[in-house]
């Protein structure tokens, strides 16, 4: 296989539109991408696991990784502190491994600021807002309040889909994997990723 270098693909979408489940879906399917695993001072929902959904941390804590330019973006979603640890991230590109980002659109804009080349950004939507609260009230997990809150927020989330380069209507997850897999095919097969493709193509002109 050419070598190429790691891409990141990110997911956004308004709360509840797919992103996790679409996420675990294509994790499971690829060896080949790695997911970025958030720090987060938000409380654990029943059966997510510290260090694998995200790592839990206290404010303090994730104040001083933010001031130890331990992160490479974080935003305030919420009003829970959200942020992606560098170190992984940095690791899996530079050994050509694909990362996934399951981040906000605050946290998109400032991962474009830095890696403008590296970034695939697809934007989640649900297939109307009565699908959406159901998928909300579905997962039940969060209370009531929690609920609405993330309806409220759901109109101001969804205005950043322009900053988006793919769009995908989340009707049926098989059909939605389906595309997220085609986007991600596509986007490695950029040229300018395959940094193995000058020698390559060097190589069979030598031999013509
Ligand atoms: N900027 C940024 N946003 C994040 C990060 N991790 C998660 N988010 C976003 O924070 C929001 C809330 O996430 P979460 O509490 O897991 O709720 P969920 O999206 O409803 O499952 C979502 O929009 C996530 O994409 C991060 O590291 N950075
Ligand atoms: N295409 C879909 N059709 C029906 N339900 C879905 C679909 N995608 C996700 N869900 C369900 O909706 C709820 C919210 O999905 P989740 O992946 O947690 O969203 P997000 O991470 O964007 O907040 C979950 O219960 C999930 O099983």
């Amino acid at each position: 296989m050419l070598a190429r270098r790691g891409l990141m693909l990110v997911l956004s979408s308004p709360s509840g539109a797919g992103k996790t489940t679409l996420s675990r879906r294509l994790l499971a399917s690829d060896e080949r991408i790695t997911m970025s695993v958030s720090v987060t001072t938000r409380a654990p929902r029943p059966g997510e696991e510290h260090g694998k959904d995200y790592y839990f941390v206290d404010r303090e804590s994730f104040h001083r990784m933010r001031d130890e330019g331990e992160l490479l973006e974080h935003a305030s979603v919420f009003e829970n502190l959200y942020g992606t640890p560098r170190g992984p991230v940095e690791e899996a590109l530079s050994a050509g491994r694909d990362v996934l980002f399951d981040i906000d659109w605050q946290g998109t804009q400032q991962l474009g600021e830095s890696a403008q080349q590296d970034l695939v950004k697809v934007f989640i939507l649900p297939p109307s807002a009565a699908d959406l609260e159901q998928r909300l009230r579905a997962r039940a997990q969060d209370s009531e309040e929690v609920v609405h809150h993330r309806m409220a927020k759901a109109s101001d989330e969804i205005s950043h889909y322009t900053e988006y380069d793919y769009i995908i209507i989340n009707h049926e997850v098989e059909d939605s994997l389906a595309k997220l897999v085609a986007i991600l095919q596509a986007e490695r097969l950029k040229r300018r990723r395959l940094t193995g493709l000058s020698s390559f193509v060097k190589g069979l002109r030598d031999a013509l």
